[in-house]
């Protein structure tokens, strides 16, 4: 990353983006070779709006989001790219660090001051990470310092699959959503107990009073669910990050708590970045979509695009792999041919023609489509030889204006 690119980081941000990531590459050196787990990655998160992560297992779904609150684990590290956070409004203060919430805030997990947690990019060479428009380069940032710990939390919150990951076993719900209110919002701790059993009101909690004093063993998964999410929620975030937080749940609590998320996003104008490898979830809950395959997006555009003018072989096979109404019962549901190749390999050409049905011989396996604005649709982006656009001369000719 050069200077040039921190001291005016605006120009590559999309004008309605809480969060543009650019040419995002993270790297995991292990003792049998490394892997590269995001390869040159960008999107823009949009504000005040639903955007969906999508892939197979292995696709760098929750490094991206690790990356984004810079909590990747060691020896993992970012080796290149940017990652651009515009906050939303300045907070008045008055919190404090409590030691119940300590690692724990907002939901987030907080990047561990211990040694071995957090990544090892190096930030001390990096140039000034905030500019005039208040443009935050996240990645010039120390992972343990106060500026991320600050937006982690109170700017940027996640909640993961496993609510125990954010929850704390020995004190009661009540108590932890509190601390997170006294961390960031006010100092008064009658008043934070009052929100915290408010906000259990507001994540549909039957009888809020008594939840409140309730240890998260006490709750069932979806009720534990909504807790994370009142904790997470509690200090209004631009950004939420879900990752997979309804794999665990049944049908009907998993529909209860997206329908809950997409109110709570109405009510508070965040935005939601969800990750899932369901294609159902998408289609309940995002207004955009983000298709990864093997640390790289092959797809985005918004939901109706994906759904109904899917580009890319990989989102096609996504499709036909959820079940429809209105199909014969007795139609098996499509696999995707083959599997993720093992991350230590680095497959030549796009990575996904070992498994595409209209790969071309001598191109697809050998060339890297790279990626390029659908005809006629400057918000639908797909990465693939199928498309004009995709070799390095269409590019170059279509940089060129030719
Ligand atoms: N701590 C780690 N050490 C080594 N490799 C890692 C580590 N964490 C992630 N990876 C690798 O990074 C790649 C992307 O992983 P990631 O967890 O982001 O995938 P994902 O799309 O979120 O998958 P899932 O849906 O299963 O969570 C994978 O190849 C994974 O093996």
């Amino acid at each position: 990353m050069s200077e040039a690119t921190i001291s005016n980081p605006s120009t590559k941000m999309a004008a309605d983006a809480v969060v543009s990531v650019r040419d995002l590459q993270v790297e995991f050196p292990t003792q049998i070779g490394v892997v590269r787990a995001l390869n040159g990655v960008t999107f823009d998160v949009p504000r005040g709006r639903v955007l969906g992560i999508v892939g197979e297992s292995g696709s760098g779904k929750s490094v991206t989001a690790r990356a984004i609150l810079r909590i990747i684990e060691r020896p993992g590290r970012i080796t290149n790219g940017d990652i651009l956070f515009r906050p939303g409004l300045e907070r008045k203060g008055g919190g404090r660090a409590t030691k119940r919430n300590r690692g724990r805030t907002g939901g987030a997990k907080e990047a561990a001051p211990e040694a071995g947690t957090t990544d090892g990019s190096d930030t001390a060479t990096r140039a000034p990470a905030e500019n005039s428009q208040g443009v935050v380069d996240l990645t010039s940032l120390d992972p343990t310092g106060d500026r991320i710990r600050a937006i982690r939390g109170q700017e940027i919150s996640m909640i993961f699959q496993e609510p125990m990951t954010s929850l704390n076993p020995v004190y009661t719900v009540g108590d932890q959503i509190a601390e997170a209110i006294l961390l960031h919002q006010t100092p008064d701790r009658n008043e934070a107990n009052k929100r915290s059993v408010e906000m259990l009101r507001r994540v549909g909690m039957p009888n809020p009073e008594r939840i409140a004093k309730s240890y998260p063993h006490q709750l069932s998964g979806g009720m534990r669910q909504r807790a994370m999410i009142a904790m997470a929620l509690s200090c209004t975030p631009t950004l939420l990050i879900a990752d997979e937080p309804t794999t665990a749940l049944d049908v009907t609590t998993e529909a209860q708590i997206l329908e809950l998320m997409r109110e709570l996003q109405d009510e508070y104008g965040m935005s939601i970045m969800f990750i899932t490898h369901s294609m159902g979830v998408v289609a309940q809950l995002c207004d955009e979509v983000v298709v990864m395959y093997l640390g790289r997006v092959v797809e985005r555009a918004p939901v109706d695009d994906i759904f109904h003018d899917p580009k890319h072989p990989y989102t096609v096979s996504l499709l036909r792999s959820i079940p429809r109404i209105g199909v014969n019962r007795g139609t098996p549901l499509e696999v995707i041919k083959g599997s993720v190749p093992d991350p230590y390999s680095v497959v030549p050409g796009c990575p996904f023609h070992p498994r595409c049905p209209s790969a071309m011989k001598g191109l697809c396996d050998t060339v890297l489509p790279i990626e390029a604005p659908v005809e006629g649709k400057p918000d639908h982006n797909v990465r693939c030889h199928l498309y004009p656009g995709s070799t390095p001369a269409e590019a170059a000719s279509a940089a060129a204006g030719k």
